[in-house]
């Protein structure tokens, strides 16, 4: 237990990015009061599991994907959306898993990824000012005042949204969809006919092919739970502390806090500050979290806040989650992962190519070019093999659904076509096809490096 610790005790603590200008703090604290009797999301016991997952990435025997919407939303909730995110998930999973040689913890950026830190409290359009959107659990993206306003009744849509969400990603977890032998009904419609469609289907045909052989061998997914169903974990920035600290609960079979909203919990770039409310409200909870660590972020600062956050040093409590941008990861990185070896406490070193590579194209959209995406994917990988780290994971921005929010790809989408599907509420997402083509870069790097340490032993 941590000293002077309660659910509660971030709050005398600096808070960055929570709104503090919710009109009627009553109404606040009575949906707090609702949320705190509401049922948890998640079990203790599956979050400790999740921990040993990862521990087994800290330790370079397995690989983390984590992906899902930079922002959740009310508008985009539908059972295709959270299938389609969840076919994506497994065939990257898929891709990696066989190149890797290693198992993929799968993390969704799902059920409770709605708050949103901003650049700006304020947006202007056309001379009026408003305050900036903030995530569908807070205000409305529409650009009225009414809309910009904080309504704490948005929590609770949220909590039921979510809880919804994971009801469906569990049943399709363990109810028969993600059974290894419908892995070719996970392509989605439209990349079936791209390039990263036919290289899924070539691989898909080859696990066919070891299927059959298992088979006849007796070895079938009604006999093995490891092909008939897979464990799927949710996770989401815990930036909104309010509705974290409604969730957490004591565990009864371990008498320890953890907060039921979601398996895994990160503390965002703008929040990780080591004296802030959001660093301190996750030393008090045992599931295992996250940090994003940024261009700014001095190895001095990363060991202070692993001796923080894992003081016990437990294998898969902590991952790190790079985000330099492709201009700055070669610079970045090494000093961090070199510190992060000499200090010696377990971490998972994992890299999200997506928020040091934005950019405004001349059209006014936000976007990301998908090949800084790739440069700072592949940098991770060769930074991490140069300084004997573990290159353990994967987070991304992404969703199932054919939009054109991120440029280039296999289809070379351009500045112009960003207008045709641009659904995103907050940061630009990689669509299904691009996610499966960084799937197979990732891939080839893990497979060649794989073949390195075999042929150097
Ligand atoms: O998702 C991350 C941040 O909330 C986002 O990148 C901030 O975007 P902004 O610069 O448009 O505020
Ligand atoms: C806000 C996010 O990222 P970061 O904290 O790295 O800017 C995010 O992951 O959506
Ligand atoms: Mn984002």
């Amino acid at each position: 237990m941590v000293k002077n610790w309660s659910p509660q005790s971030w709050r005398s603590h600096p808070a960055l990015h929570i709104p503090d200008d919710y009109p009627d703090q009553a109404a606040l604290s009575a949906v707090e009061a609702e949320l705190s009797t509401l049922p948890p999301l998640v079990f203790a016991g599956e979050a400790r599991r999740l921990t040993s997952h990862l521990g087994k990435v800290a330790a370079g025997e397995a690989f983390l994907l984590q992906g899902g919407d930079c922002a959740e939303s009310f508008k985009e909730f539908s059972a295709d959306n959270i299938r389609d995110t969840f076919r994506l998930i497994l065939q990257m999973a898929v891709v990696l898993t066989f190149a890797g040689g290693k198992p993929v913890v799968k993390l969704g950026r799902i059920a409770g990824q709605f708050g949103k830190p901003r650049s700006s409290s304020i947006e202007t359009i056309g001379g009026v000012t408003l305050p900036s959107y903030r995530g569908d659990n807070i205000n409305g993206m529409e650009f009225t005042p009414e809309a910009r306003l904080p309504d704490p009744q948005r929590l609770l849509k949220a909590y039921h949204q979510s809880s919804a969400t994971l009801n469906l990603l569990r049943a399709f977890a363990t109810g028969g969809y993600a059974d290894l032998y419908n892995i070719h009904k996970w392509t989605l419609g439209f990349v079936s006919g791209s390039p990263q469609g036919e290289r899924y289907r070539e691989l898909a045909d080859k696990i066919s092919e070891t299927l059959s052989f298992m088979s006849a061998i007796g070895i079938t997914s009604e006999k093995a739970q490891e092909i008939r169903q897979v464990d799927f974990f949710t996770s989401h920035e815990a930036l909104l502390l309010n509705y974290e600290q409604a969730m957490t609960r004591v565990d009864s079979t371990s008498g320890d806090w953890y907060d039921t909203s979601a398996h895994m919990l990160w503390i965002g770039e703008r929040t990780r500050q080591l004296d802030g409310a959001h660093v301190h409200y996750m030393k008090g909870i045992k599931n295992p979290i996250g940090v994003k660590c940024g261009p700014t972020m001095e190895p001095d600062d990363l060991k202070r806040l692993i001796d923080a956050l894992n003081p016990e040093a437990i294998p898969g409590r902590l991952t790190l989650i790079g985000r330099f941008g492709s201009d700055k990861v070669g610079d970045r990185l090494p000093r961090l992962m070199a510190a992060t070896k000499a200090h010696g406490v377990p971490v998972v070193w994992s890299i999200d190519p997506m928020h040091g590579n934005v950019v405004k194209a001349n059209n006014g959209y936000k976007t990301r070019p998908f090949d800084r995406i790739l440069s700072e994917v592949r940098s991770f990988i060769d930074v991490a093999a140069a300084e004997g780290v573990h290159p353990g994971g994967l987070h991304l921005e992404m969703t199932g659904q054919n939009v054109t929010e991120c440029t280039g790809g296999a289809f070379a989408l351009s500045e112009e076509d960003l207008g045709d599907r641009y659904h995103t509420h907050c940061d630009p997402r990689l669509n299904a096809d691009q996610a499966l083509e960084l799937s197979f870069l990732v891939a080839e790097r893990m497979h060649s490096l794989k073949q390195k340490a075999s042929k150097a032993a």
